[in-house]
């Protein structure tokens, strides 16, 4: 029998096709996206991991049983190290805003929601495309890339196609699994939803960063 994941990845395999095709991850994986188009993108992704961080020990207070608990704390923390690492190296001496562009706000926002406002399950199945996602394309990357000596981006590649980023995306999945095998239609149908979502939401945060998206006003 097929799990939950399982099923939900085919189900929105689309939009992981449409990332891969999307100008930012083709110019990335060349080596020729722009210096500016990056730091934008490194920028936004500060201000979202400096709140993702926060969503994932909610996560990890709000599950039940320990090792999970351990699981989402230990992510939490781990993104303040290996994000400062990349941060540091990406960003130095670049201009810096602290301000959300509007899809950032976008993404954060909805994901505060959801693991505030909605059942553990559902929080589980929002956050998971963060996980997944990367993973997916930090190795489609690296399995079709032909330039590994010479691009500039290539440890930001490393850290999402990495041995060490899929264990964790490993467990991440398993936790989510275990309490999907658990829950109701109603409750399948609403993680469904958010993976979906939170999916989109991916694609939209590196469309955003192409486009140096700004605020209408
Ligand atoms: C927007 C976004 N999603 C997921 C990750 C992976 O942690 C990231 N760094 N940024």
């Amino acid at each position: 029998m097929s799990n939950w994941y399982e099923v939900i990845s085919e189900k929105t395999d689309y939009i992981l096709q449409e990332i891969y095709q999307h100008p930012f991850i083709k110019d990335l994986m060349g080596g020729k996206l722009s210096k500016e188009v990056f730091n934008f993108y490194i920028n936004q992704d500060s201000i979202y991991l400096a709140e993702y961080k926060k969503i994932l020990a909610e996560t990890g207070i709000r599950c039940e049983e320990d090792q999970d608990t351990q699981f989402f704390l230990g992510a939490a923390t781990g993104i303040i190290h290996v994000e400062d690492a990349l941060h540091e190296n990406f960003l130095t001496g670049e201009q810096r805003t602290t301000q959300a562009s509007p899809t950032c706000e976008l993404y954060i926002s909805y994901l505060s929601r959801i693991v505030h406002t909605k059942s553990l399950e559902e929080g589980l199945a929002a956050v998971l495309p963060c996980f997944t996602i990367y993973k997916e394309v930090g190795d489609y990357i690296l399995a079709n890339q032909s330039n590994k000596g010479e691009n500039p981006y290539q440890d930001w590649i490393n850290t999402y196609g990495g041995e060490e980023f899929a264990n964790s995306v490993k467990q991440a999945i398993d936790i989510t699994n275990k309490l999907a095998s658990k829950a109701s239609p109603e409750r399948i149908e609403k993680m469904n939803e958010a993976f979906e979502k939170a999916s989109k939401l991916e694609w939209m945060f590196w469309d955003s960063a192409y486009k140096q998206e700004a605020w209408k006003v």
